[in-house]
C-alpha cells in the first residue's frame, strides 16, 4: 500500500512524484495516456518507491486509507473529469489535492460538491516550474484545516526550505490556496513584462547585445533585484542556439502566450474593485504582442524620428534598475491588496506576511525584496498595499526620478512600457489627493443623472446641467 497517489505525469506531476518519493514516501502514479506512465517509470524512476498504474481502480486500491491523491492535470474540465473517474472508488474521508492552476471559483465548487460526498479537497497552488517541483516548490494549500492536517507533514517536507522555514503554509479556507496562486501569477506576469520592457530599452536605445544585457542583468541579480526571474533572464540572454550559433532570444517569435491565470487576476480585481493596473497591463501587453501581423504592417506606416541625444549609458542602466525595483514593489503592492480584499470578501482568513514568507523559496516570483516587503507588512498588518509606511515611501521616492526618466525616454524612442508606466501611474494616483474624478462624476450626472457628492457639504446631489427639452 502506498502513502500518496499522484495523477498527471506531465512536467509538474513527474517531478513532484519524484520529489515526494525522495523524501521517503511511497507513491502510486497514474496518467490518462498509459504510455507516459511507462516512459516515466523506465526513464526517470531509479531507486524511488514509485509504482505506476494503468487503470484508476487499481491505482486507488494501491493507496493506504484514508487515501491522499494529488492531481497535477491540465486546469479546467480535465480536473472535473478525473474527479468523476475517481469517485466510484473513493470512500468517505479520502482526500483529493488539486495542485494545478485551477480557477478559484472551480475549486470552491469542487470543495462543496465533494464535501457532500464526504470527500475532502484541497486547492493547492504550486509554484516553481519543473525544477521547483523536483527540488522544492512553493506550496499554497487552501481548504479545510482538517484536510491540510492530513498531508501537512508531506507538504512541509517536499516544499522549498528557506531560513524562514518551509515554503508551505495553510493559506486559508475554501479556495484561498488557488486564489493566492492566481494572484502570484498576476504578479509574475507584471514582473516578467517589466523585465522585458527594460530589456527592450537596453537593446533599442542603448543598442546593447544580448550578451551585454545579460551582464547587466547578472549584476542586478547580485543586488537588490536578486530574484529567480532576474536569474533566468540573464541566463536566457547568454543562451546560444545550437543550430545557428545566434542568441536564441533573438530567434524567438515575439508573441507571448497565456493560459489564463493573469487574466483571471485582472478580472477578479475588477470585480472586487481593487486597482491592479500593472498586473492588468501585463496581460494587455501579452494580448498586444499576439497581433504580430498587424504590428508589422502598421510599423511600416509610422515614420519614427528618433531624438539625437548622447546618453550616459551607466546612468541609464542605474535608472533602469531603479525603475524595475519600483515596478516590482508596486506589482507586489497591487497583488497583496487584491489578496487582502478577497480574504475579506470570501472569508479566506489569509495571513499576508505568511504568504510573502512562502513565496521566498521555490517559486517563480521568489525575490530578495520579499524580506523588505514582509518587514513593512509586519510593522503594520493593516498596510495591505504596503504604501502606508515611511519605509515604502522613501524606497519609492528614491526611485521616482528614475522611473519617470526611463518611461519618458522610452516614449521618445516610441517604445511601449505598459507595466513600467502603469506602476508609476499607480503610485502617482495613490499619492494624489485630488484626482480628476470630479469631472467624471459631473459628466455622469450630466448625461445620466447619476448624482454626485460635494466637498463642501454632505448629501447626494443632481444638477440640471442644461434643459433637455
Ligand atoms: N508547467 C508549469 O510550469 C506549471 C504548471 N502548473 C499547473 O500544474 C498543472 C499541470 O501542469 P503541467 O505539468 O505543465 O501539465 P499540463 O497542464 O500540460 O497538463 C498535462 C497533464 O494533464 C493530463 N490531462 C489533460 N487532460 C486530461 C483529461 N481530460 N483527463 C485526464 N488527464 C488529463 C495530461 O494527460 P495525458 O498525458 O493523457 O495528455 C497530462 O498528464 C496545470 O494545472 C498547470 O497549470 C503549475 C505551476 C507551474
Ligand atoms: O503557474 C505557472 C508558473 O507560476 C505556470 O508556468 C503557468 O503556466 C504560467 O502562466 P502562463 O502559461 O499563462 O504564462
Amino acid at each position: 500500500m502506498n502513502e500518496i497517489g499522484l495523477i498527471g505525469l506531465a512536467v509538474m506531476g513527474q517531478n513532484l512524484a519524484l520529489n515526494i518519493a525522495r523524501k521517503g514516501y511511497s507513491v502510486s502514479v497514474f496518467n490518462r495516456t498509459s504510455e507516459k506512465t511507462k516512459e516515466f517509470l523506465e526513464e526517470r524512476v531509479k531507486n524511488e518507491k514509485i509504482e505506476g498504474y494503468h487503470d484508476i481502480k487499481s491505482f486507488v486500491e494501491s493507496l493506504k486509507k484514508p487515501r491522499k491523491i494529488i492531481l497535477m492535470v491540465k486546469a479546467g474540465k480535465p480536473v472535473d473529469d478525473v474527479i468523476q473517474e475517481l469517485l466510484p472508488y473513493l470512500e468517505k474521508g479520502d482526500l483529493i489535492i488539486d495542485g494545478g492552476n485551477s480557477y478559484f471559483k472551480d475549486t470552491s465548487r469542487r470543495i462543496k460538491e465533494l464535501k457532500e460526498k464526504g470527500i475532502l479537497y484541497l486547492g493547492m497552488g504550486v509554484s516553481g516550474g519543473e525544477a521547483g517541483a523536483l527540488h522544492g516548490p512553493s506550496l499554497m494549500p487552501g481548504g479545510s484545516i482538517e484536510a491540510y492536517e492530513m498531508v501537512k507533514d508531506v507538504l512541509l517536507k517536499i516544499a522549498a526550505q528557506t531560513e524562514s522555514g518551509p515554503c508551505c503554509t495553510y493559506v486559508g479556507n475554501d479556495s484561498a490556496g488557488h486564489f493566492v496562486k492566481m494572484v502570484h501569477n498576476g504578479i509574475e506576469y507584471a514582473i516578467m513584462q517589466a523585465i522585458s520592457e527594460v530589456y527592450d530599452i537596453m537593446r533599442k536605445i542603448l543598442k546593447f547585445s544580448p550578451e551585454e544585457i545579460g551582464d547587466v542583468f547578472e549584476r542586478w541579480n547580485n543586488g537588490e533585484l536578486n530574484s529567480f526571474l532576474m536569474e533566468i533572464s540573464f541566463k536566457i540572454m547568454r543562451y546560444k542556439d545550437e543550430e545557428t550559433g545566434k542568441h536564441l532570444v533573438d530567434l524567438i517569435l515575439d508573441e507571448a502566450e497565456q493560459k489564463g491565470t493573469g487574466k483571471w487576476t485582472s478580472q477578479t480585481a475588477l470585480d472586487l474593485g481593487i486597482p491592479t493596473p500593472s498586473l492588468s497591463l501585463a496581460v494587455e501587453a501579452r494580448s498586444l504582442s499576439f497581433f504580430k501581423e498587424d504590428r508589422v504592417k502598421l510599423s511600416g506606416k509610422v515614420k519614427k524620428t528618433y531624438p539625437d541625444v548622447k546618453l550616459d549609458k551607466e546612468k541609464v542602466i542605474k535608472d533602469l534598475e531603479n525603475a524595475l525595483l519600483f515596478s516590482v514593489f508596486t506589482s507586489f503592492s497591487q497583488g497583496l491588496w487584491l489578496i487582502h480584499e478577497a480574504s475579506k470578501t470570501f472569508e479566506y482568513n489569509i495571513d499576508l506576511p505568511e504568504v510573502l514568507r512562502i513565496w521566498k523559496g521555490g517559486c517563480i516570483i521568489r525575490a530578495k525584496i520579499l524580506d523588505f516587503l514582509r518587514e513593512i507588512l509586519n510593522e503594520n498588518k493593516e498596510n495591505v498595499n504596503l504604501l502606508d509606511s515611511d519605509k515604502s515611501i522613501s524606497f519609492l521616492m528614491d526611485k521616482l526620478d528614475s522611473i519617470r526618466y526611463v518611461t519618458n525616454l522610452a516614449k521618445e524612442f516610441y517604445i511601449p512600457t505598459l507595466v513600467l508606466s502603469s506602476s508609476l501611474d499607480y503610485f502617482l494616483s495613490m499619492v494624489e489627493g485630488n484626482l480628476p474624478a470630479n469631472l467624471i462624476q459631473a459628466q455622469r450626472d450630466f448625461f445620466g443623472a447619476h448624482t454626485y457628492r460635494r466637498i463642501d457639504k454632505e448629501g447626494i446631489f443632481h444638477t440640471e446641467w442644461e434643459p433637455i427639452d
